[in-house]
């Protein structure tokens, strides 16, 4: 544990919510933050398995941990909780005045482009890096989901679909669905990725679910979207993600909710229900 600084400690449903700083080697960072939630069931004879949250632009690892409400449920079903940062922060690392680019917009790629490539490795973070820290300090075991929000929705979907041996279901709440035809990703992959297209595919999810052939492995995904979400149209498009999963029969579940927007309200609504969905799989009989 002596690589993690940990930063606070608060006592929540039985359980423990800690947020923690260390030294990221793939994000050439010294203060990469992180928050965990462990259930009271966790102990070093009872693994627990771990849900990894993806947050959206702007946030921080704590956006989740205090407006989505999930702790009573995941401390019920026995599910530890991990969010990460959204990008690599501090001084020397390349930022931008946009909200949607930059510190708070990592949008989990690793970045190609100079300045970004120096720091900006985040699918490295969150899909080895991050479990492999997390599973040696903390009573987890193997099993792995995860699940995020709008740039972190679609953070989730692609660590999810390109590592389906990592993880064992997959859920978004509002994803920005197919990121290469919508504003906030072109503006993301061209900074990060570069300007060829081409080299966008592999962050794209409606374009990386095209391409799952018919023997590969297909984990669970369940999408939520708010009808009433200000971004629907011009950023989020789930229909694409829709018709492509449509085209390969991969068993993607997309709930249309009337009246929400994009804030945490909606996610908070439904945090529930997507908690009980992960659970069903994180704690199936091997
Ligand atoms: N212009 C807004 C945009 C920021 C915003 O809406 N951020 C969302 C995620 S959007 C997609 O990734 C968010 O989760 N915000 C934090 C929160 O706690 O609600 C702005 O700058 O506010």
């Amino acid at each position: 544990m002596d690589t993690l600084q940990l930063l606070a400690s608060n006592r929540s449903f039985g359980g423990w919510h800690r947020r923690y700083q260390h030294e990221s080697e793939v994000n050439g960072c010294t203060m990469m933050t992180f928050a965990v939630f462990m259930p009271p069931q966790a102990s070093e004879s009872n693994r627990v398995p771990v849900l990894y949250w993806l947050s959206g632009l702007t946030c921080t690892d704590e956006n989740f941990m205090q407006k989505a409400g999930a702790q009573r449920i995941a401390a019920e079903l026995g599910i530890a909780i991990v969010a990460p940062d959204t990008s690599p922060r501090g001084e020397g690392v390349a930022n931008d005045e946009g909200y949607d680019l930059g510190q708070g917009a990592g949008f989990y790629v690793n970045a190609t482009q100079a300045p970004w490539d120096r720091h900006y490795r985040m699918y490295d973070y969150v899909t080895s890096e991050l479990p492999a820290l997390i599973e040696a300090n903390f009573p987890v075991n193997t099993r792995r989901s995860i699940a995020g929000h709008s740039m972190g929705g679609h953070g989730a979907l692609v660590c999810a679909l390109k590592n389906p041996d990592r993880y064992l279901s997959a859920s978004a709440f509002s994803p920005i669905s197919h990121p290469s035809q919508t504003p906030w990703g072109q503006k993301a992959f061209t900074a990060y990725l570069g300007d060829n297209q081409e080299d966008w595919v592999g962050y794209d999810a409606s374009l990386l679910l095209r391409k799952v052939k018919g023997t590969d492995a297909r984990m669970p995904v369940l999408v939520s979207q708010g009808l009433a979400d200000e971004f629907l149209q011009e950023q989020l498009q789930p229909e694409a993600l829709q018709e492509a999963a449509k085209a390969v029969d991969y068993p993607v579940t997309l709930e249309l909710h009337e009246h929400y927007d994009h804030s945490y309200y909606f996610i908070a609504s439904f945090i529930e229900q997507h908690l009980r969905f992960h659970s069903r799989v994180l704690h199936q009989s091997q």
